[in-house]
């Protein structure tokens, strides 16, 4: 299959008012249907350069477009709407409603937004993570691992062209992890769903296409078809140079 960009990061630059420039010309695109990982130190710009390609902040300068479409340019209202139809998020803290059932927290943000997703459309969803049957339990009757994956289905119900993930294992033990790991593996695999994840982790970056490490705000290397091992090395040499 051939690749496809569908996220383009171009020349982005992210300077916060303390003065922090925690991007530095970084330029880097993402293909329809790749599992990309974010590595690199702690502050070196992971969670900066996922929040400027999703749309959550601005770049201070530079360029990201979505399917063509660039988003420095676009009014918050239009930013607004352009995440909530067409970019997935999903955080270390599932952020579920507790009160709420399965199926009502994947339908909530719409419901907010107005709108009345289908109930088909949100077992459908909870489906696709393997949660057909706990729609009616409510986030505390669910694991860990179970409470990502329906934040996972709540991401996907507008088939969003990108699901971002900022440490999506993060708050979880391994077993939970390798669930949620694999089951982000299936959707690039199954699906075409492009994804891209922050993480600590080697082994949950080595479920990924492709490894790319940041440092000081910059880019520095990556590894395709990676190894947990492979991957370890880059940190450690990355970790070494910030010392
Ligand atoms: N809102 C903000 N205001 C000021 N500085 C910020 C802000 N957000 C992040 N920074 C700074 O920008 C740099 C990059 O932060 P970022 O959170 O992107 O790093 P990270 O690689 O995700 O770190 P970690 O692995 O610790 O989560 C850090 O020096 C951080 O302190």
């Amino acid at each position: 299959m051939p690749s496809v960009p569908v996220v383009e990061i171009s020349e982005v630059t992210r300077r916060f008012a303390n003065g922090v420039t925690a991007l530095a010309g970084v330029s880097v695109s993402f293909d329809t249907g790749s599992f990309t990982a974010v590595m690199g130190p702690s502050g070196s710009g992971k969670s900066t350069l996922l929040q400027c390609a999703a749309g959550l902040d601005r770049p201070t300068s530079g360029r990201v477009s979505l399917a063509g479409q660039d988003l420095t340019v676009l009014s918050e209202r239009r930013l607004t709407l352009l995440r909530r139809d067409r970019i997935g998020f999903v955080f270390q803290s599932f952020n579920l409603m507790p009160a709420l059932t399965a199926e009502q927290n994947v339908a909530l943000p719409l419901r907010l937004a107005g709108r009345r997703p289908s109930r088909s459309d949100v077992l459908a969803s909870l489906a696709a993570v393997g949660l057909a049957d706990r729609g009616g339990h409510r986030p505390g009757e669910l694991s860990g691992g179970q409470q990502q994956r329906v934040a996972i289905a709540r991401a996907l119900l507008t088939a969003p062209t990108v699901l971002f993930a900022d440490e999506p294992t993060g708050a979880l033990d391994s077993r939970s992890s390798e669930q949620v790991l694999r089951l982000l593996r299936e959707l690039v695999d199954q699906r075409r769903q492009t994804v891209v994840m922050v993480t600590h982790d080697a082994h949950a970056a080595a479920y990924a296409d492709r490894v790319l490490f940041l440092a000081d705000g910059r880019i520095d290397g990556e590894i395709l078809a990676p190894t947990a091992e492979a991957i370890m090395m880059q940190l450690a040499r990355l970790e070494a140079a910030a010392c």
